[in-house]
């Protein structure tokens, strides 16, 4: 209840700094207050903010842009008035960014149902490849539009990667790569190992089998996993930091601190990665002349070759398909590891309905679907600690009337899933991790249910989300059936550090550290 009362007063802070550098609709809607992640201690999201406190301040009195400074922590555009305001003040200050936020199940509901046709453009940050037009439109995440060539894609990945047919076929790849996840693991019995590095490279070499039928991490080079985990981190993170470029369209190109230029060369190297790759794949199918190999098993990237895709094009996917996913996917797990660790009832049952049914092997993907209270604490997870909390910005592609209230063309449309699945009228004990809240529920994370969309909702819904269940849960119940885990240091549950640090995904701001005893 302490953690509850100082989540409230952290609301307020966090929301007149807010308020004070963009234009906030944070509750287009009835009586809910403007809700912003953060919460947990006293760091996380009010420490981000306060840190660029006086930037804020900065921007703001030099600036004769933007309404009045600060905004009083609850005035938002509520009526048709205050919204006519806020659209004269956007059309007037062409060179500023309008920001609205969604923060209930019925904004939700409104912005990626309702109007999901007129809001689902995305606002791109300047430090993305995809700001620039002719890159854009081979983007997925960062489209501008839904366009035809977007939807295309979508529908190749829907054929190729997430249907039920292919996600089934993939299996065993998962599960080949979660069984060397847990051999690396048995190694280091005993040991501290940061759950982050160990499950993100079990992700990216699970997706890279499955892209491009190789490894591109090695458990054995554990400095060189972390180096790449650091480095995609690093540019998750330059996505949502501070940009004046994003506050200030008009200074865009200038990139006065830096941030485009470093999220370049980090891109850059990431791409070193299967850059070689895809040219070599490439001239062994010149030197056979064999242009569509149709005799072989075909991975992700003969179908892109196939496609005529050039190598920059397909390198830019794999930024997005492989690299910024694997964070997100990641760090679900640490996530539900650190609960657990909180929760030794939690961690009891599950223990024990995992090993009811399998008492020995590792647990293969074909037996998930048995373990209900697993799947109750995936969701569980997911409700407190949603990787993209604000989802991925959306664009007003045109002028939009939601409820009382317009959105006009070109606003950034943000929807706080984080806040919407914390609501204390909907959830009972918010704030506390109960799996057992789903248990017996039909509420589920395909976007049907407006209180909790962990993969959003609408056109824009998570690609890969058929994939990302099966893979964080694979690796989650074999982390748990075969370890006994411990915290470092003799720290006891309670102690365990959960503050959030914000990038495009949430992470924890202390990568979770534990160690592993077999158990077998
Ligand atoms: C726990 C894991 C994951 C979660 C919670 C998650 C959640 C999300 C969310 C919230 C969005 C934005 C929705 C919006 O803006 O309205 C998104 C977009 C996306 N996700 Fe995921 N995701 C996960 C893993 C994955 C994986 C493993 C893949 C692919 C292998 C993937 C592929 C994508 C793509 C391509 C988009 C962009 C969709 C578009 O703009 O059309 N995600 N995801």
């Amino acid at each position: 209840m302490a953690r509850f009362s100082n989540y409230w007063q952290q609301q307020s802070v966090v929301s007149s700094l807010i308020a004070s550098s963009t234009i906030i609709n944070s509750d287009i809607v009835n009586g809910v207050t403007q809700q912003l992640p953060c919460i947990h201690g006293s760091h996380g999201f009010s420490k981000c903010f306060s840190r660029h406190q006086s930037f804020f301040s900065h921007v703001v009195s030099s600036s004769s842009i933007i309404v009045a400074f600060p905004l009083p922590e609850t005035q938002t555009f509520q009526s048709p008035g205050d919204s006519t305001r806020a659209k004269t003040m956007a059309t007037d200050r062409e060179w500023t960014q309008l920001v609205v936020i969604g923060s209930s199940r019925k904004a939700a509901s409104e912005i990626l149902k309702t109007h999901d046709r007129e809001l689902s453009g995305r606002c791109v940050p300047h430090v993305s490849f995809a700001k620039d037009p002719k890159l854009n439109e081979d983007s997925i995440a960062w489209t501008f539009e839904c366009t035809d060539r977007w939807k295309f894609f979508r529908s190749l990945m829907r054929n190729e990667l997430f249907s039920s047919k292919a996600v089934d076929g993939q299996s065993s790849t998962r599960e080949a790569k979660a069984r060397e996840m847990i051999d690396f693991l048995r190694k280091k019995e005993g040991e501290r190992v940061k759950i982050r590095d160990i499950v993100f490279a079990y992700i990216f070499n699970a997706l890279a089998n499955i892209y491009l039928s190789k490894d591109l991490l090695n458990y054995d080079q554990i400095g060189e996993c972390q180096r790449v985990c650091g480095l995609v981190r690093e540019m998750m993170e330059l996505h949502t930091a501070l940009n004046i470029s994003d506050l200030y369209p008009i200074l865009g190109r200038l990139d006065l601190q830096g941030l485009s230029r470093k999220c370049n060369e980090g891109e850059g190297r990431i791409q070193e990665l299967w850059r070689g790759v895809i040219k070599e794949r490439r001239e062994g199918r010149n030197d056979t002349g064999d242009d569509d190999n149709s005799s072989k098993r075909k991975d992700f990237l003969d179908v892109l070759l196939d496609g005529e895709f050039s190598d920059e094009q397909i390198s830019l996917f794999l930024v997005e398909l492989l690299a910024a996913v694997s964070d997100s996917t990641s760090s679900t797990v640490e996530w539900a590891m650190a609960e657990l660790m909180r929760n030794p009832q939690a961690m009891k049952r599950l223990r024990e309905e995992l090993a009811g049914k399998i008492p020995e092997e590792l647990i293969a993907e074909s037996s998930l679907a048995k373990f209900p209270y697993l799947h109750s604490c995936f969701k569980e997870t997911l409700r407190l600690h949603p990787p993209a909390p604000f989802l991925i910005p959306h664009r007003a592609t045109e002028d939009c009337q939601v409820m009382d209230c317009t959105i006009p063309k070109d606003a950034q449309v943000l929807v706080n899933v984080w806040a919407i699945a914390r609501d204390p009228d909907k959830w009972e004990d918010p704030l506390c991790f109960k799996p057992e809240r789903f248990l017996n529920s039909d509420l589920d994370y395909k976007g049907n249910h407006f209180e909790y969309l962990p993969f959003g909702s609408g056109r824009r819904i998570c690609a890969g989300m058929p994939m990302a269940v099966k893979k964080v849960q694979l690796a989650f119940a074999n982390l748990i059936h075969s370890f006994d885990w411990s915290l470092p240091n003799n720290m006891l549950p309670d102690e365990l550090d959960m503050d959030e640090k914000y990038g495009i995904t949430l992470m924890k701001e202390q990568p979770l550290e534990l160690i592993p005893k077999w158990r077998k």
